[in-house]
């Protein structure tokens, strides 16, 4: 259908320019070849494919391709598109690379480069020490992948971007070994709040609340203060090594507990240097909060201080036989 050419052609604005649908590169969808899925993305599958910058070139750059099912509401397309134009706008080393788009006809596709790593809190949980293995990371590769999400989160503070959802999840890797670089990769909470105001998806219970601080699940207030307080809870995310924030908390009971003062205790074997930093991004006051250069630049010290460096990740300690993986 033809209907996101007329009726549904949102504008986007970023960096003192407006976009629209016809800014976005389409790509012939010969030039595509998707291999497997990935898995569920927010509208549709997510396949790992092939693409070629013209259809007799040799070479085939890795892709990860998001579709849009046949059967979408007009909102779902707009929201599609949206994405499409929020991730074409990004260049920085540290957020995905937006590719191009086939809209041709149905199914809808948004290329973006395939990192293939796979997401920052698998990575983390499978990094964990294991009874006959000892964790292959080392302090200074978890401060490498804070300080990567720091730099993408300074860029969109630059840009007067709010992400509205830092986290581990929404994190991609190039490759899980040595010389891994970490990307930010969806961009869906910034999506749907940029086309409704409101998150129009669903209710409370959708939200991310355990990354959130008070002013924005209490009085809907997001500015990238917001983000700062969501990257010391992705920063505690990496020292625990992927474990769920609040532990068996419900979102009711982390909203009480934040808003009275609680805070996220420091993970096992955490330096106090980085505990401070995240301590800092969760003031209540967000004006308090430190900017992302500022924080880029404590985590800078931090790679420099050998008390940090050489402090050892937790070895493996058997799980109580009681409690559930309190992941
Ligand atoms: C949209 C999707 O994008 C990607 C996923 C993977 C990717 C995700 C998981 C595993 C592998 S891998 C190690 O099998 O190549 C690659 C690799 N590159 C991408 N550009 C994504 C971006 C995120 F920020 C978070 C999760 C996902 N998804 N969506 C569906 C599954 N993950």
């Amino acid at each position: 259908s033809d209907s996101m050419m007329t009726e549904y052609n949102p504008n986007y604005e970023f960096g003192g320019g407006t976009y629209s649908l016809r800014d976005l590169k389409d790509i012939p969808r010969e030039h595509l070849r998707l291999v497997k899925a990935l898995g569920q993305g927010a509208f549709g599958e997510v396949y790992q494919g092939f693409f070629k910058h013209r259809a007799g070139d040799a070479v085939e750059m890795p892709v990860a391709v998001k579709t849009l099912p046949e059967l979408s509401t007009s909102q779902a397309e707009t929201d599609f598109l949206m994405e499409a134009l929020i991730m074409s706008k990004f260049n920085h080393p540290n957020i995905v690379h937006f590719i191009g788009v086939c809209f041709d006809k149905h199914p809808r596709f948004i290329v973006i480069e395939l990192l293939a790593g796979g997401d920052l809190k698998t990575f983390l949980r499978e990094s964990r020490p294991k009874p006959d293995r000892a964790s292959p990371l080392m302090m200074k590769d978890l401060l490498s992948c804070i300080i990567d999400v720091a730099k993408g989160c300074k860029y969109m503070e630059e840009n007067r971007f709010i992400h509205r959802d830092i986290a581990a999840r929404n994190c991609l890797l190039t490759t899980k070994g040595p010389g891994r670089v970490v990307k930010i990769a969806d961009f869906g909470m910034a999506r749907d709040i940029y086309r409704a105001d409101y998150y129009r998806k669903g209710g409370k219970a959708m939200l991310p609340i355990k990354w959130m601080p008070p002013e924005a699940f209490l009085d809907g207030i997001f500015t990238s203060k917001t983000d700062v307080w969501s990257f010391g809870v992705l920063m505690w995310e990496v020292m625990s090594l992927g474990y769920m924030p609040y532990t068996g908390c419900a979102n009711r009971e982390v909203m009480q507990l934040v808003t009275s003062g609680g805070r996220l205790e420091p993970p096992a074997n955490c330096p106090t240097q980085l505990y401070a930093i995240m301590t800092q991004c969760w003031n209540p006051s967000p004006d308090k909060r430190p900017s992302f250069p500022l924080i880029l630049e404590r985590l800078g010290y931090c790679m420099q201080d050998p008390d940090v460096i050489k402090s050892a990740l937790p070895v493996y300690t058997k799980p109580p036989s009681t409690e559930r993986d309190t992941t």
